[in-house]
């Protein structure tokens, strides 16, 4: 039987990273896991908590042999908003590997929104008028001019949570 890694997500830009990074030896699979944290974590500590809690609650509760949590969030830096994003990857015996990626600053317009009480998700979708934006190019896409889809800024985190859990593997 395949090893399993359990991503704490139904998100298909999530999952899809995870595949891409970790799928050729691994099984990966996606299940919903409780962030513990606001639905819009407003900090990096509180981005991190999220990620590290999800894949806490999904090493416990199933039988994967690694799982990994990947939270999206926003953060202050100079009184100015940033999206932020962080991952964490833990594995049987506990051990926990963690990696930020790319920050971008929001925009004003954007902004607005989210201090009116809106989570990202929402207002990137009213922002560019379409659906379920989360779920494909992400804010990142948006902010980028789709240089970076919210997927492939995840395989950027992915690729480092490998990276620190290989090396673990050698020492
Ligand atoms: O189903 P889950 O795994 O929870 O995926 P999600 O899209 O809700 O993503 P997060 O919980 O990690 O993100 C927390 C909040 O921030 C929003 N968010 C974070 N990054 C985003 C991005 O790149 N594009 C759109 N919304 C984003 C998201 O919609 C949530 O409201
Ligand atoms: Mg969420």
């Amino acid at each position: 039987m395949e090893k399993g890694l359990y991503v704490g997500s139904e998100n298909p830009a999530k999952i899809a990273s995870v595949k891409e990074v970790f799928g050729k030896d691994f099984e990966i699979r996606g299940v919903s896991a409780p962030s513990g944290v606001s639905s819009q974590p407003a900090s990096d500590e509180e981005t991190m908590q999220g990620a590290v809690n999800r894949a806490r609650y999904l090493i416990a509760k199933t039988d994967g042999k690694l799982a990994l949590g990947l939270e999206g969030g926003i953060m202050t830096l100079n009184k100015g908003l940033y999206l932020c994003n962080w991952g964490a990857l833990v594995t049987e015996q506990g051990g926990v590997y963690l990696a930020g990626g790319a920050r971008v600053p929001l925009p004003e317009s954007v902004v607005k929104l989210l201090q009116d009480g809106l989570e990202l998700g929402e207002v990137m979708d009213i922002y560019t008028k379409q659906r379920d934006t989360r779920k494909k190019e992400g804010a990142i896409g948006i902010l980028t001019n789709g240089h970076i889809t919210r997927s492939e800024m995840f395989v950027h985190i992915n690729l480092m949570l490998k990276g620190q859990y290989e090396k673990f593997l050698t020492y």
